[in-house]
C-alpha cells in the first residue's frame, strides 16, 4: 500500500551537522572531478571519437566530466534501442513500472547530497538552490509514480444497459526528451520519468552544459534495475543530433523545455510528415519566461521587495520563473526602489561551492549574452546596482544588476536575458500594470503583491501567465502544490507535477462489449 504523496523536505544548511555533512559530500564529489561517461545504449556503454567537456562554472578551468558526445552513427542506435524495448516495456503492468520510480526516488534520497554536490560544480548552484533541485527530482519520481498508479484504475464512464465499457491509457511508443541545464536533476529526471512510467521508451538528450548529472541519473535508473533500452542516454550536441532525432519516423513524442527558439524549432519539425511515419508526432514544449512581480500601494513592501530580489537573483536569475520585470505602482515606486537595491547590495557573489549568494551563471556564452543586454539596459533605464562581469574571478560571474525607470516596451522589458538583471518600471495605476505585465509575448509565472481583495481578485481573471501567485515570490512550486507550464510562448502549459502531465504521453482506449 502506497503512503500518500508528500513533498520531499530541504535541509536546513543552517545547521551545523547538515552543513559539514554537506562539506564532506563536496570534497567526495571533488574527488571524483574529470571521469568519464559513455552513451548507454540498451543498457550498454558506448565510447564514441567525440567527447562533451562538462566545466565548472564556478571555476572555468576545473573539468567536471568527459562524456562521449552522440553521432547520427550513436543517434540510429539509440532510437532502435528504444524501439526494441518498447515492444517489451509497454506490457509491463503500470503499478510494476511505478515502481521503478519509487525504487530510484529511494536511490536517490540516499545519495541526496552527492547528487547536489555534484550540481554544486556542473551547474553553479548554491547549496540551497541543489538541494531544492534534487528534493524536486525525488517529488517528480514519488508523484509521477503515484499518478501511474491512478491512472490505472478503472476510469469512471457513464454506464448504459447491455454493454460494458472500460477506458484505458496506453503508451504513445518511442519519445525523445530533451531538457535544459538549469534543472538539471530534477526537470531532466521528472520529464524521462513521465514518459517512462507511462509506458513508453525514450532517447534522452541531456543538456549539454550538465551532462554529467544525467549520467548520475542514469546510474541511478540502471541500479533500480530499470530494463535496457527504456531510458538511452544521449548526449550530444543539439544543433548536431536533434533535427535528425525529431525528424525520425519512430519518434512518437517529443518531449522538451528549453528556449523559445529551440521549442519553435523542434515544433515545426515534428510537424513534417517524413516517409515511414505513422502517427502525428505530439510535442510537448516548455520555454521562456519574462516574468512579472507587480506591487501596490496596499503590499507589505518589505516582504514585495525581497520576494522581487529572491525571484530576480536566486539562481543568478537562470529560472524560466525568475522575476525580470518588477511592475510598481507610482505611489510606492520609490520605496520600493530603494528596498531592492538596498537588498541587493547586500548580496555577494562568488563560487558555488562556498555557497555564495549568487554564483556563476553557466557559461561564456551566457555571460557575453546578459552582459550585452546590460549594455542595452543602461542606454535603455537607470542602471541602480551591479552591471559588471566579473570575468578576473576564475568563473562566469555577473554582479547582480538592477536598472530602473525601463519603459515597459524597451528590449530589456521584452526579452528573457536569462540571467540576473532586473527592469524596474513604473505603473499609473493597476490596470496600467496588468496591460504591462501582460504586454509580452510570454506568460509563464507572475506574482501580485497586495492587501487589496479586488485587485488579487482582478489579477487572478487577468493576469496571463500558467503560474500565478499572490504575496510570494514568483520562483519555487512544489510538485503536487503548484503543476507548473505556461502560456503563449511560454510553452503548451503542460503543467509538470500536476495530474493532467502524464496524460500527455499516452493515449487513451476505450473498449466497449455489448452482452
Ligand atoms: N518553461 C519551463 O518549464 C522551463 C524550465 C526550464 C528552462 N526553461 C527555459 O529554457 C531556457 C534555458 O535552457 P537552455 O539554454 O538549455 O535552452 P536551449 O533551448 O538552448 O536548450 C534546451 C535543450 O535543447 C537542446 N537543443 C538545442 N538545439 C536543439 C535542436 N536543434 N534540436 C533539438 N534539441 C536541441 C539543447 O541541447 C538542450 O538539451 C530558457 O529559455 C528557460 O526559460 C523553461
Ligand atoms: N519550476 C521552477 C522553474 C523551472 C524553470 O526554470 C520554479 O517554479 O521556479
Amino acid at each position: 500500500m502506497l503512503t500518500d504523496y508528500k513533498n520531499e523536505p530541504f535541509l536546513d544548511f543552517s545547521n551545523e551537522k547538515v552543513a559539514d555533512s554537506f562539506k564532506k559530500a563536496l570534497q567526495e564529489v571533488k574527488a571524483k572531478l574529470g571521469s568519464r561517461y559513455p552513451l548507454i545504449i540498451n543498457g550498454k556503454a558506448v565510447e564514441t571519437g567525440e567527447e562533451v567537456i562538462s566545466l565548472n562554472p564556478s571555476a572555468s578551468d576545473q573539468v567536471v566530466g568527459y562524456v562521449a558526445k552522440a553521432s547520427l552513427q550513436e543517434a540510429k542506435l539509440a532510437l532502435e534501442s528504444a524501439q526494441e524495448a518498447f515492444a517489451r516495456w509497454s506490457r509491463v503492468k503500470p503499478e510494476e513500472r511505478a515502481r521503478y520510480l519509487f525504487k530510484a526516488a529511494a536511490i536517490m534520497r540516499r545519495r541526496k547530497m552527492e547528487l547536489s554536490a555534484w550540481m554544486v560544480f556542473e551547474a553553479g548552484k548554491n547549496w540551497a538552490e541543489a538541494d531544492g533541485d534534487t528534493a524536486e527530482a525525488i517529488d517528480f519520481l514519488e508523484f509521477y509514480g503515484r499518478e501511474m498508479c491512478r491512472l490505472a484504475e478503472p476510469q469512471p464512464l457513464v454506464r448504459i444497459f447491455g454493454e460494458d465499457n472500460r477506458l484505458k491509457y496506453i503508451p504513445l511508443g518511442v519519445g525523445l526528451v530533451i531538457p535544459p541545464w538549469n534543472f538539471p536533476l530534477a526537470i531532466m529526471a521528472g520529464m524521462t520519468a513521465a514518459a517512462i512510467v507511462t509506458g513508453n521508451t525514450v532517447v534522452l538528450k541531456p543538456a549539454s552544459n550538465t551532462p554529467v548529472i544525467a549520467a548520475k541519473f542514469i546510474e541511478i535508473l540502471q541500479e533500480a534495475g530499470l530494463p535496457d533500452g527504456v531510458v538511452n542516454y544521449l548526449p550530444g550536441s543539439g544543433g548536431a543530433i536533434g533535427d535528425y532525432l525529431v525528424s525520425s519516423p519512430q519518434i512518437r513524442f517529443i518531449n522538451f523545455t528549453g528556449s523559445k527558439e529551440v521549442g519553435l524549432r523542434i515544433s515545426e519539425l515534428a510537424a513534417k510528415m517524413v516517409p515511414g511515419q505513422k502517427a502525428i508526432k505530439r510535442v510537448v514544449a516548455e520555454m521562456g519566461g519574462k516574468d512579472a512581480i507587480i506591487v501596490d500601494s496596499s503590499s507589505d513592501l518589505e516582504e514585495a521587495a525581497a520576494a522581487i530580489v529572491a525571484s530576480a537573483f536566486g539562481f543568478q536569475g537562470q529560472k524560466c520563473s525568475a522575476c525580470s520585470r518588477a511592475i510598481i505602482l507610482d505611489d510606492v515606486y520609490d520605496r520600493i526602489v530603494e528596498l531592492v537595491i538596498d537588498k541587493t547590495k547586500k548580496l555577494t557573489v562568488g563560487p558555488a561551492v562556498d555557497n555564495y549568494p549568487v554564483g556563476p551563471v553557466t557559461d561564456s556564452n551566457s555571460l557575453k549574452r546578459i552582459k550585452s543586454y546590460i549594455e542595452i539596459g543602461k542606454k535603455e533605464g537607470t542602471l541602480q546596482v551591479g552591471g559588471e562581469t566579473l570575468e578576473h574571478m576564475g568563473g562566469y560571474f555577473v554582479q547582480p544588476t538592477v536598472i530602473t525607470d525601463v519603459p515597459p516596451n524597451a528590449t530589456i522589458a521584452q526579452e528573457e536575458i536569462f540571467g540576473p538583471v532586473l527592469a524596474v518600471i513604473r505603473a499609473k495605476d493597476f490596470s496600467h500594470a496588468l496591460d504591462i505585465a501582460n504586454g509580452t509575448e510570454y506568460g509563464l509565472t507572475g506574482s501580485v503583491f497586495s492587501r487589496n481583495r479586488a485587485n488579487l481578485e482582478r489579477a487572478a481573471r487577468e493576469f496571463h501567465v500558467g503560474n500565478l501567485y499572490f504575496n510570494r515570490k514568483c520562483t519555487g512550486a512544489l510538485v503536487g502544490v503548484h503543476p507548473f507550464g505556461g502560456f503563449n510562448m511560454s510553452g503548451t502549459d503542460s503543467k509538470a507535477g500536476g495530474r493532467d502531465y502524464l496524460l500527455l504521453f499516452s493515449q487513451a482506449k476505450a473498449i466497449s462489449e455489448k452482452y
